[in-house]
């Protein structure tokens, strides 16, 4: 069974097809991304997923149960997450303190039940904000505040605010999306550690080919808002439907 699924989904905006009859799915521990021209639907399918716009048609299944009836933070309780909003820190306290929080409130964690019945459970949220930061490259600047780090160490802690909550699947859109090239490589870097360390699941937004290829297990591409092709990063390089849909994108 897939983690996540979506069947014949479609989502218009007035007489705008954002997403069109799309049907995906990712399977536990791949590593899938989703690329496509400006305004393929990318986006509009990412917050389907997370259920912040409610599709025209189709069903949308994690872990095999539709999860069209929930709203945003129950699907976050269920074990998707998204990061690199930038909502997510409080950037008065210090790094370690919003680990703790993400990690206090991620209540499909492994801890879930000691929280709620052993004295020691803040000792367990405390062991996965260590481990946290210690995976996104943070643990030496855990007392700074949040907004004290530069740009790159805060979506650093955005990516282990997601992490905190141990989610089954997580979204990541645009992850470096306004860094320099030195914080695009070792963002590039962080989730490849994290990939290597943890049993992770993604789906990832990006306009950076590189990274898309060097990252991803499988690739999804969109274009006006249909799935013109799916495979791994050496098919999907050769595809012609591909280049055309790039390179034909300013004749349209
Ligand atoms: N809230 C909305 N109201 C009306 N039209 C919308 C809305 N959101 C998206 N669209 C339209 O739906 C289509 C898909 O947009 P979407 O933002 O999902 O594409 P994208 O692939 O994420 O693009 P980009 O790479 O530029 O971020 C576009 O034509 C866009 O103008």
């Amino acid at each position: 069974m897939p983690l996540l699924e979506t069947e014949n989904l479609v989502k218009r905006f007035g007489g705008v097809t954002a997403t069109d009859d799309v049907s995906v799915s990712i399977e536990s521990n791949e590593r899938v991304s989703l690329i496509g021209p400006n305004g393929a639907g990318k986006s509009t399918l990412i917050n389907l997923i997370t259920r912040r716009l409610d599709p025209t048609e189709g069903e949308i299944r994690f872990n095999g149960e539709s999860i069209l009836g929930l709203k945003p933070h129950d699907v976050v309780q269920r074990g998707v997450s998204k990061s690199f909003q930038t909502a997510s820190i409080f950037p008065q306290l210090p790094v370690i303190d919003n680990a703790r929080i993400a990690a206090l409130g991620a209540e499909h964690g492994a801890f879930r039940l000691n929280l709620l019945s052993r004295l020691d459970s803040y000792d367990e949220v405390d062991a996965v904000a260590r481990e946290t930061l210690q995976d996104v490259g943070l643990w030496a600047e855990r007392e700074t505040a949040a907004a004290d780090l530069p740009y790159g160490d805060k979506r650093r802690l955005e990516l282990g605010i997601a992490l905190a909550a141990e989610p089954d699947l997580l979204l990541m859109d645009e992850p470096t999306a306004g860094m320099s090239p030195e914080e695009t490589a070792a963002t590039v870097e962080l989730i490849e550690n994290v990939k290597a360390e943890r049993d992770l699941t993604f789906l990832l937004v990006e306009h950076d080919m590189e990274i898309v290829m060097n990252i991803s297990d499988r690739i999804i591409v969109l274009d006006r808002g249909s799935v013109i092709a799916q495979g791994t990063p050496e098919e999907i390089r050769e595809s012609e439907r591909v280049q055309d849909a790039y390179l034909g994108g300013a004749d349209r």
